[in-house]
């Protein structure tokens, strides 16, 4: 795991202190500004070069009906996230950021259109996972799959230079994995952990709080006991695929911006299986998902805002983009109280 220099951190802290303002008046943007400088080892960190990844598939647990669409909206999303019309799309052009997309586990076949706007990789381990509530979603060897597809889809990224990584996710369904992963990792109750995900009535949310504490006690029943086993019970092939992505980056280096509750469940996993990754995640938002604030306090993670988004697909994270960049190019622009003349209160390192 990379190492954090303290020595950074101090010396960035102290950078701040005679920026030409009153220390501490930007707020969090300050210690977002430190909190990069220690990562990227560099006390006046460079603008972020962003990558989004969107992992894609489908779940077997969708058949229970815990979701307001069905199905086969995974794989027409993907077809709208190549084509340019989804959220996500107008939140990475937004924010300067590249996009890409990868197919892990779609179950059914969309249709590939003529004019792409965003690559699209297909790697489907399978066509989506099996029944979480009755039996195993994947496979040991299957989720493994999917964790090194979003390993090496990270270290890809890292490769070409990118110095921050995003990854959303597209599951019908992928909240109830999801939330079977809280109450395995976090300890926090069905209840808890289930919301209403693509918008389900309180009725079927009842239904879904059943099956959760089904499948965990199943799974529990079958001996999972590591994070990995977890994943593999009761997880996803697009949630294995994003706790590997964090994996690599934190290995590597890089920071990561979390999504929203899917993607903060998948990054327990990874800090379950590997606690070093912890230092390399920043949380952007919490989600309106009931269960995500959990997820976030497992994690000691304080979300940057609280717009009452549930969309997922890396939205979240992407919105929170031109924050980060403006909270660096304060630290790094800004002029000292010495450079620009101005008193400063006696509190200012000159
Ligand atoms: O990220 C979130 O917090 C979030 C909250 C609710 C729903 N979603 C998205 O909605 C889908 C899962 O919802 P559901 O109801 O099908 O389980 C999946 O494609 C997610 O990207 C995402
Ligand atoms: C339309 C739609 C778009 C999404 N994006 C992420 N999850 C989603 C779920 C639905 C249903």
């Amino acid at each position: 795991m990379s190492k954090i220099d303290p020595a950074v951190t101090a010396a960035a802290l102290a950078r701040q202190n005679t920026l030409t303002k009153p220390p501490g008046s930007l707020g969090r943007l300050e210690e977002l500004a430190v909190w990069f400088a220690a990562r990227q080892g560099n006390v006046v960190p460079s603008r972020l070069q962003p990558a989004i990844v969107v992992f894609a598939a489908d779940h077997g647990v969708a058949a229970e009906g815990v979701s307001a669409f069905p199905a086969e909206v995974t794989g027409q999303m993907v077809t709208n996230f190549v084509t340019g019309g989804a959220a996500i799309n107008v939140l990475a052009r937004e924010a300067g950021a590249g996009l890409s997309i990868v197919d892990v586990g779609v179950a059914h076949d969309y249709p590939f259109p003529a004019q792409p706007v965003a690559p699209l990789f297909r790697t489907p381990v399978a066509r989506g996972t099996r029944n979480l509530r009755r039996e195993a979603a994947m496979s040991v060897a299957e989720c493994t799959l999917a964790w090194n597809i979003g390993r090496e889809t990270a270290l890809e990224a890292i490769g070409r230079g990118k110095t921050v990584l995003i990854g959303g996710e597209m599951g019908i369904a992928n909240t109830t994995a999801a939330a079977c992963l809280a109450v395995a990792l976090a300890g926090i109750g069905a209840d808890e952990a289930v919301g209403s995900g693509t918008g389900i009535d309180d009725t079927r949310r009842v239904h879904k709080v059943a099956i959760v504490a089904d499948a965990v006690a199943r799974a529990r029943a079958a001996g999972a006991n590591s994070a990995r086993d977890w994943l593999a019970e009761v997880g996803g092939l697009e949630i294995a695929a994003l706790a590997g992505f964090y994996n690599a980056a934190a290995h590597a280096g890089v920071p990561v911006v979390l999504d929203g509750f899917i993607s903060t469940a998948a990054a327990l996993v990874a800090v379950r299986d590997d606690p070093g990754v912890a230092d390399w995640l920043l949380a952007s938002h919490c989600s309106h998902e009931r269960g995500h604030r959990a997820l976030l306090a497992a994690l000691q993670l304080e979300p940057l805002v609280d717009l009452g988004l549930r969309l997922g697909e890396a939205s979240g994270a992407a919105l929170v983009l031109p924050l980060l960049q403006s909270a660096l190019a304060l630290h790094r622009e800004m002029a000292t109280f010495a450079s620009a003349g101005v008193s400063d209160g006696g509190s200012a390192a000159q």
